[in-house]
């Protein structure tokens, strides 16, 4: 059984183009790694595999046993609003991964005035850190963070980057930070990988078995 997220020579591609050629990567329990690259260079699909959302064409993806019935890692994207039902209140939002918020009211990442709330009466940064909670009340043993913070103004960044390498630091987590931005990275992660850097194989031609597999 194993305790590391890791991917094993991952290969993907989207219709016809390989994005991924043979990327290795491992996250450690309780690890905060930044993973850097420029735009459309695969970071967001590296992501997706490793949390399982995505199937890889070629390669492993492993990761532990999870603490409840949720995926171990668990993937919080920058787009809030797409990733939560606008028609459901917060509170129920919140219900649907844990039935006791308690948690992440605890943690000030969420504020009980917001259960009765709906997504669309929230700002951009405050249901940032409603998904946030989400992921966090799954008990994940892995966050992967793919540019959560990215629209956000500063303040709010801090606020929830704080939160997050708290519960880090508590060991209650690894974590993956997925950026452009290498400021950021430098602050938060204690290891940074190069996208490029994880690629065993460059120039590789495409195959003939390209597809493209949703999880
Ligand atoms: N659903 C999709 N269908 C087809 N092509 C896609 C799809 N999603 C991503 N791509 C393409 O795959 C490549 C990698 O995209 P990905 O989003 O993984 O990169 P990224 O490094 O996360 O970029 P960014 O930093 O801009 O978010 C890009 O060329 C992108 O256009």
């Amino acid at each position: 059984m194993t305790d590391t997220l890791r991917g094993a020579g991952l290969w993907f591609a989207y219709h016809r183009d390989w994005v991924l050629r043979d990327v290795s990567i491992q996250v450690s329990p309780g690890e905060i790694v930044g993973l850097w690259g420029p735009s459309g260079c695969g970071k967001s699909t590296l992501a997706r595999l490793l949390t399982g959302r995505l199937r890889p064409a070629r390669g492993t993806v492993s990761m532990p046993a999870g603490r409840g019935r949720a995926r171990s890692a668990q993937l919080v994207l920058q787009q809030a609003d797409q990733s939560v039902n606008p028609r459901w209140k917060i509170g129920r939002i919140l219900a649907e991964a844990a039935p006791d918020p308690a948690p992440v009211l605890d943690s000030g990442l969420v504020f009980p005035d917001w259960l009765g709330s709906f997504p669309h009466e929230l700002s951009g940064g405050e249901l940032q850190r409603v998904n946030l909670a989400r992921a966090l009340l799954c008990r994940p043993l892995f966050v992967v963070a793919d540019e959560i913070t990215a629209s956000l103004d500063a303040i709010t960044q801090v606020q929830i980057w704080r939160i997050i390498l708290d519960g880090a630091a508590r060991g209650d987590y690894g974590v993956l930070a997925v950026s452009h931005d290498m400021p950021l990275l430098d602050a938060v992660a204690s290891r940074i990988l190069a996208m490029e850097d994880l690629t065993a194989r460059r120039g590789v031609l495409p195959g003939p078995d390209v597809r493209h597999d949703e999880a």
